[in-house]
């Protein structure tokens, strides 16, 4: 762990993470590091501060998601399925499954968000990109603001479905 360190990239205004031993970079924080960890790393407190250091993502966040919709969803339709007519109930059940898989692995969190989300960013991966707050439905803006860099909510609900959220910005 003690060979990675948080720089910021000028080209994007966006941190990555840095290897100085294998000179790997990611966008996305290594995995197996804990949040506390990431937060402990050289440049974080500089660039990872809680809301998207002093550059052009001042006070915005970054999270990917992974959405199961279900047929009271505002628009119970995906790229996946036309009509979405699962129950509440069984989307929360759907999930639990996926959130069991991912145990906790960004890479699954990936992995699995570009297989089976019902939203049209499972193309990223789950990724949204960056946000400010009063951008996104307010459950999802509190679940993601909630989160340390690296961190994964539980299941929580929107008008849109039921989503895990993984905070990466
Ligand atoms: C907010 N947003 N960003 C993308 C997106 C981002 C990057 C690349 C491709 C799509 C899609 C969406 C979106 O609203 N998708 C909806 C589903 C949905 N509802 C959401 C509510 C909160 C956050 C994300 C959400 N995604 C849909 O496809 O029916």
């Amino acid at each position: 762990m003690s060979e990675w360190e948080v720089r910021m990239s000028t080209s994007k205004g966006l941190p990555y993470f840095f290897n100085t031993q294998t000179k790997q970079s990611s966008w996305e924080a290594p995995s197996g590091l804990t949040p506390e960890q990431i937060n402990q790393l050289p440049g974080a407190k500089q660039y990872l501060s809680k809301e998207g250091g002093g550059g052009a993502n001042a006070g915005k966040v970054r999270a990917s998601h992974l959405l199961v919709k279900h047929r009271d969803s505002r628009r119970p339709s995906s790229w996946k399925e036309n009509n979405i007519t699962r129950s509440k109930e069984e989307a929360i059940d759907i999930l639990r499954q996926y959130q069991a898989e991912i145990n906790g692995s960004p890479e699954k969190f990936a992995e699995l968000a570009s297989i089976h989300s019902d939203c049209s960013s499972h193309s990223n991966g789950g990724d949204l990109g960056w946000f400010s707050r009063g951008q996104m439905q307010k459950p999802f803006e509190d679940a993601a603001y909630g989160l340390e860099v690296g961190a994964m909510s539980d299941i929580i609900s929107t008008d849109s479905g039921v989503h895990l959220v993984l905070r990466t910005g």
